[in-house]
């Protein structure tokens, strides 16, 4: 999918003379603590974005390809970044100062708001690899949404006057992969997947004792996570990672978060909430059946699971166990909902969402919002689910803690943007991979409740890892990649 004619270097200077004209009336009216952001059409098309070097960009990518829904934001306006019990109000509170001085300037009448985009690590702790709560106004954000094509262009009152020159190198960042980087050659290339038997004999361990703990009646549900190491020949490209997740999982939200040298990226089928003109839609979802893979299947090193995976080939989703990992859920989003609404309603029976590899239990929650509640109160009430933490929340997040479970990066947090008028949508960032040169790291979890087995949880952990782990081993080239490869070989470039 190629770039908008008005984004390619030929067209710079078009660019900037758009760019300045609209600027210009907007400096004398933004204070220093304010932001300024002007929205330009690109006319019509579709464009996935992934022309863009991830390896060296502060970028975020979104995408949802089932509804021709694809984001990029580069680089970084303003930033706010929290950490502790906290974090969720000190985001609001610092997003709240900067919509009452937000000038949009939305030359073409194209309806976009400008947009921050945020994410949160599982737990309130600072952690490595990315901020614990960080909500950023990107540089520039480019929208391709049902066959429309827009780009946001923000900055600080503070650095107004530099503004052009920085959103011009912002867009630096795209059509660099077709430049041939090394990086970006490598994809394809085989992975190793690091056999870890002593961290696999411990996820058994800790199910277990989440087990002793449900029966001792303080618990009734714990999720428990574990990860895996993988390790590449050269440096893995990013894009065509997300190119392959986005074949893979069309149904989900695909997600990258990038900084020069990491990347988090993932598909996850579960949004923790959306909201839009005062509705909140919430998701509960947990309970997970697979069928076996064929072994033919099972191409790469990567992809072959320890013996320690071997389990019955399938599961019934609407048996005993998955119902209740996924009651609690329902209930704990209907707790956390009912205050924040004046009315709530909820889909009756759970319905079955169906994924590549497996499916879910999913209650969709639809609720109208009582006045002053916005996206970081609905945050702040839904997370952590039962999906991700357990039930009764505090005691499982207690539990949780004083057993270290580690939850790496922003793995059963949340990402996703609010834009300036408050609506946005936050999804939970699973079945993802933390990538940073050769190596990655993939990271998975189970609900465990009275009656959950071990080596059936360990198992349902694999094929969740499967998930990115096939994205890393079957990325292959863009297209654009392949052809430049070509024109190397035959001389022309
Ligand atoms: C915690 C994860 O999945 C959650 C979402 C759906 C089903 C789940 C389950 O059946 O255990 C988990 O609650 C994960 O993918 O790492």
């Amino acid at each position: 999918m190629s770039l908008p004619p008005l984004l390619e270097v030929a067209q710079r200077s078009e660019l900037r003379r758009r760019l300045n004209a609209r600027l210009s009336p907007l400096l004398a009216g933004v204070p220093a603590h304010g932001a300024i952001s002007i929205t330009l059409d690109l006319g019509y098309g579709r464009c996935d974005w992934l022309d863009t070097d991830f390896t060296s960009a502060q970028a975020f990518w979104w995408a949802r390809p089932e509804s021709d829904e694809w984001r990029l934001a580069l680089g970084q306006a303003l930033i706010v970044a929290s950490a502790g019990p906290n974090r969720f109000p000190a985001l609001r509170a610092a997003y709240a100062g900067l919509t009452a001085d937000w000038l949009h300037c939305d030359a073409d009448a194209t309806g976009l708001q400008p947009a921050a985009h945020l994410g949160f690590a599982f737990d309130d702790e600072e952690q490595e690899q990315l901020p614990n709560a960080r909500l950023v106004v990107p540089a520039v954000l480019l929208v391709s949404r049902h066959g429309r094509l827009s780009a946001t262009f923000s900055c600080s009152g503070r650095d107004s006057e530099a503004a052009v020159d920085g959103w011009v190198h912002e867009l630096s960042a795209l059509g660099r992969s077709r430049h041939g980087k090394r990086a970006e050659r490598s994809a394809g290339q085989q992975l190793l997947r690091q056999e870890n038997p002593l961290a696999d004999r411990a996820f058994i361990a800790r199910v277990r004792a989440a087990l002793a703990g449900i029966a001792a009646g303080r618990l009734q549900k714990l999720v428990i996570s574990r990860s895996v190491r993988l390790e590449a020949q050269h440096a893995i490209a990013i894009a065509p990672v997300l190119a392959a997740l986005a074949a893979r999982h069309p149904a989900c939200t695909l997600y990258a978060v990038s900084r020069p040298g990491f990347a988090f990226v993932g598909a996850t089928p579960e949004r923790l909430v959306a909201l839009s003109a005062g509705i909140a839609r919430a998701d509960a979802l947990a309970g997970t059946s697979w069928a076996a893979r064929p072994a033919a299947e099972k191409t790469s090193d990567a992809t072959t699971a320890p013996a320690a995976a071997a389990a019955p080939a399938s599961l019934r989703l609407e048996d005993d166990k998955n119902s209740r990992e996924q009651g609690h859920v329902v209930d704990a989003v209907r707790t956390a909902l009912t205050p924040l609404c004046r009315r709530l309603t909820q889909s009756q029976t759970p319905e079955v969402l169906r994924l590549r590899d497996l499916q879910h239990l999913r209650t969709v929650f639809t609720g109208e919002l009582t006045d002053d509640v916005g996206l970081f109160e609905l945050i702040a009430a839904l997370h952590p689910t039962p999906a991700v933490g357990g039930t009764p929340t505090h005691a499982a997040r207690a539990w949780l803690r004083a057993r270290r479970e580690r939850r790496a990066a922003w793995y059963s947090g949340g990402v996703g943007w609010i834009d300036a008028t408050g609506d946005g949508e936050v999804v939970v960032a699973l079945r993802c991979a933390r990538i940073a040169g050769r190596h990655a790291a993939c990271d998975a979890g189970a609900g465990i409740v009275a009656g959950s087995d071990p080596a059936q949880e360990f198992a349902e952990t694999e094929v969740k890892l499967a998930a990115a782990i096939d994205a890393l081993s079957h990325a292959e080239p863009a297209t654009a990649l392949a052809a430049d490869e070509s024109a190397a070989r035959t001389g022309t470039q």
